[in-house]
């Protein structure tokens, strides 16, 4: 597995070892040791999500407030997203910054993002799928949003046209109107 280090030294992408053969291929897509080692601290997911979307479709940002925050460790297994994390602890240097990153089922790169972030995708593929493991349980009493196209942000999604996107993300709430992560 290859770890790639991103502008904020919390996000990383990881890149798993590949098995080729005549029949296929196989690689490990999780490993909680491995994992473990690579954050420096013990990491536990307790639940994994599962999402489709057709292409345009921008899903985010997505974020829980403590005691429900979730870190998520995301991957694309059919077609391409541009995925995206935002750092929204305001106690952090890299407050309101952004990491970007194509994952897709052919590049199979993953995609960490812990606690104290927001999460979106656009869906650049006709359709995609996204499977990924959060460190808490859905509370959607907790669960909290910000605007796509945030101007303190400032987020380079891939000129699509028309996004689809639910009501509710239409309507979320800019950065520095949003509740307070930390
Ligand atoms: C997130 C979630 C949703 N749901 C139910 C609630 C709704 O009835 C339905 C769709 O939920 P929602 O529209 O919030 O789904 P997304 O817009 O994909 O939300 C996710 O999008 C961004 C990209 C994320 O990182 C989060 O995991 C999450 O916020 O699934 C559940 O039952 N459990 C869950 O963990």
């Amino acid at each position: 597995m290859n770890v790639i280090k991103t502008k904020i030294p919390e996000v990383l992408i990881f890149e798993p070892k590949i098995f080729g053969d005549e029949r296929g291929f196989f690689f490990e897509s999780f490993s909680q040791k491995y994992f473990n080692d690579i954050i420096g601290y013990p990491v536990n997911f307790v639940q994994d999500n599962h999402s489709q979307s057709s292409k345009g479709v921008l899903r985010g940002l997505h974020y829980q407030l403590p005691p429900y925050a979730q870190g998520k460790l995301v991957r694309c297994v059919v077609g391409e997203v541009f995925d995206v994390a935002v750092d929204i602890r305001r106690s952090s240097p890299t407050f309101g910054q952004w990491v970007g990153v194509n994952l897709s089922a052919e590049n199979k790169k993953q995609l960490w993002l812990p606690e104290g972030f927001a999460h979106g995708f656009l869906t650049l593929s006709e359709t995609a799928e996204l499977l990924y493991k959060t460190t808490n349980y859905y509370a959607p009493q907790y669960d909290r949003g910000i605007i796509w196209n945030d101007e303190t942000i400032k987020i380079e999604w891939p000129q699509l046209g028309d996004f689809i996107m639910s009501n509710k993300d239409l309507i979320q709430p800019l950065l520095n109107e949003s509740d307070d992560f930390l």
